[in-house]
């Protein structure tokens, strides 16, 4: 899933909060992935648009009720880069005001093709006060991170006492991160 959101996300126990629309003849495969966050289970049920954003009712019909979307470009891939700010003006538009969301750029293994730079993706997410790390679904770079990011800052959400110290997702995000180096990826 490439320029695209995809993620909705509910707790353990609750109902799923998207249902899939009407429309059966779009894949558009839900998968459920528990995260353990101090000790609580935390049940992520996860949409992937696989490939059918360019009918973007059936894409809105999965991220507006969203609670947290990752929006995913290919560093190897101009296009799915530039195609984030569209996505993150409509997910402004028509997604939930507080949705989560993270800006992953995937494909950190392939350097040899790399058209995006690290600091373009870290300049975009912060404009728009995303966080924002590298990724690679091959090595598996930061890929867990990502959804234990979304399940801290999902729980901290839903049970926040009056004197817990505040989670900072981004902060949380840029401390646990690992970025790809000439010699390393994972
Ligand atoms: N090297 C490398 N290849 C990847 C990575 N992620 C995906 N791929 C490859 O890229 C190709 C496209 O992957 P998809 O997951 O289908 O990409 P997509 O953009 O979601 O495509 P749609 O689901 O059709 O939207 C496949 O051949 C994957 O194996 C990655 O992190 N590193």
């Amino acid at each position: 899933m490439t320029g695209t959101p995809g993620a909705a996300a509910a707790r353990d126990g609750e109902a799923p909060l998207c249902s899939p629309p009407c429309c059966p003849s779009y894949d558009l495969t839900g998968k459920n992935k528990v995260v353990t966050v101090d000790g609580m289970r935390v049940k992520l049920q996860i949409w992937d648009t696989a490939g059918q954003e360019r009918f973007r009712s059936v894409t809105h019909a999965y991220y507006r009720d969203a609670q947290a979307l990752l929006l995913l470009y290919d560093i190897t891939n101009k296009a799915s880069f530039d195609n984030i700010r569209a996505w993150l003006t409509e997910i402004h538009e028509c997604a939930q005001r507080d949705v989560v969301i993270m800006l992953l750029g995937n494909k950190a293994d392939v350097s040899s093709e790399r058209v995006i730079s690290s600091e373009d993706g870290e300049t975009l997410a912060r404009e728009y006060g995303v966080p924002f790390m590298e990724t690679s679904a091959k090595t598996g770079m930061n890929v867990e991170l990502a959804f234990l990011a979304i399940a801290k800052e999902l729980k901290y959400r839903a049970g926040r006492q009056a004197d817990e110290p505040s989670f900072q997702l981004r902060d949380y995000v840029e401390s646990q991160k690992k970025r790809p180096s000439c010699c390393s990826f994972v």
